[in-house]
């Protein structure tokens, strides 16, 4: 750990997958001493949780879509989001800046890169995200969540550390606690969510599934489940007609008190999602969302699965279409095809979790294997790799020029550090 007062600047997209490890690694940091800033879009500055000492800059979002024809606004909103950070860098004089992708962490990378600050990618998910792969042979460093990543070239692995993907600290404190005793008031409890934004197939199959479960475990069910606002009545009146007792919301925002109650865990393979549940060690069902770019989330979900700690059930169908938007004789047979479909998914969930929890020790000997999958230092081994790039103050890295050269040689040495420190 370094003595030295460093600044350094987090860029990342506005959404909580890319966020929260950058609030974590924002929340080391300023333990640590340093002073930290934030470069996201205008979702991320809004975003709640944002740590109050974190002064977010607002970027434009150049999006690269699969039109072409959009591609210039996305290339001028990257050029005059480059400028904006480095005119930030020049007030700021960052000893280090740190993507954790998203749209916004492109330009400012680009821009520590040309000023030969330098710079970090951290990758939450298993396979390489589109931004983090069109930085990765520029940036100086590559941290990552999982041991092996997909699309991240064999070539970087002299720069690539192994971290893990930080969580909030009040979830992480849950590590030490005992599974909960799965008989200590006979009831039997499930955690159901979609990532941050909800998925409905949960709400579709989820309490079919929970209905078919052996009285035995079903009388017990006790159900906290997250459905998008759309879904949420249906949801409330299936439960209802099942008899099982179910707390529903659209976001809840104490999830270290619905993970410490929790004896399963239903729900997408999102990055935080699998890092919270691995540092907290919750056994799950996991429905990977088969449209996430190169499947990634299925790709989250291996280590888990294999370790014996999740058994992942794959989604019957990309999508879910919205039953009021077909009519006429072919939207009954997609319709019909649609619920034949959720009711073999419905069943494989309800047989998955019939073998998991049927026997209290079977359930407790997953939430170990998915504790031991856990990194619960993701937060620190990032602040040293970061410290590893600014145990030196530097004071006139933005005067281009010599800078390029000498930024090279300050990103060489001090990912040499780092390398023997966090390379596990
Ligand atoms: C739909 C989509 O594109 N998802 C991507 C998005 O994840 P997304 O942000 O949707 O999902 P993650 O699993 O990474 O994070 C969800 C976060 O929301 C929290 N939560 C959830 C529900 C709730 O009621 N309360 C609450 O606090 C969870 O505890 C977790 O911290 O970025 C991740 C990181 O790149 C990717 O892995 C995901 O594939």
């Amino acid at each position: 750990m370094s003595s030295v007062s460093c600044h350094y600047v987090l860029a990342a997209g506005g959404t909580g997958g890319h966020l929260t490890p950058a609030f974590a690694l924002a929340a080391e940091l300023e333990k640590r001493g340093h002073h930290v800033a934030l470069i996201t879009d205008k979702r991320g500055s809004e975003i709640p949780g944002k740590p109050d000492f974190l002064p977010a800059h607002v970027l434009p979002a150049g999006r690269f879509g699969k039109n072409p024809l959009r591609w210039p606004t996305g290339i001028s909103a990257v050029l005059q989001g480059r400028g904006m950070a480095k005119r930030l860098y020049e007030t700021f004089q960052p000893s280090a800046v740190i993507g954790f992708g998203g749209y916004p962490a492109l330009p400012a990378l680009l821009a520590a890169s040309s000023a030969g600050i330098p710079t970090i990618i951290h990758e939450q998910n298993a396979v390489l995200g589109r931004v983090n792969r069109l930085l990765s042979g520029r940036v100086s460093a590559i941290a990552t969540a999982y041991p092996d990543v997909q699309r991240l070239k064999g070539k970087y692995a002299p720069k690539t550390h192994l971290v893990g993907n930080p969580v909030r600290p009040e979830v992480l404190a849950l590590r030490d606690e005992e599974f909960p005793a799965f008989t200590a008031d006979g009831l039997f409890r499930v955690l159901v969510t979609g990532g941050s934004q909800g998925a409905r197939i949960l709400s579709e199959v989820v309490p079919d599934a929970l209905s078919m479960l052996q009285p035995a475990l079903r009388s017990r069910l006790q159900i906290t489940q997250q459905c998008r606002p759309e879904d949420l009545e249906r949801v409330r009146d299936r439960y209802a007609e099942y008899a099982i007792p179910a707390e529903l919301g659209t976001y809840f925002e104490d999830m270290q008190n619905r993970l410490a109650d929790t004896h399963l865990f239903i729900g997408r393979a999102g990055a935080s999602t699998i890092a919270e549940l691995t540092a907290v060690g919750r056994p799950a069902i996991l429905i990977p969302l088969p449209i996430a770019t190169d499947d990634h989330q299925t790709a989250n979900a291996r280590e888990m699965v294999k370790a014996g700690g999740a058994r992942s059930i794959r989604q019957a169908m990309a999508t879910v279409p919205n039953p009021d938007d077909a009519s006429g004789t072919k939207a009954n047979a997609m319709r019909h095809r649609q619920a034949d479909l959720f009711q073999k998914m419905a069943k494989d969930i309800s047989k998955q979790i019939q073998a998991m929890a049927q026997h209290p020790e079977t359930l407790a000997t997953a939430a170990h294997a998915a504790w031991n999958c856990g990194r619960p230092d993701a937060a620190e081994k990032l602040a040293d790799l970061v410290e590893s790039f600014g145990a030196t103050p530097i004071q006139d890295v933005i005067r281009v020029g010599a800078k390029t050269a000498r930024g090279s040689t300050r990103n060489a040495t001090a990912s040499q550090g780092a390398a023997k420190d966090s390379n596990s």
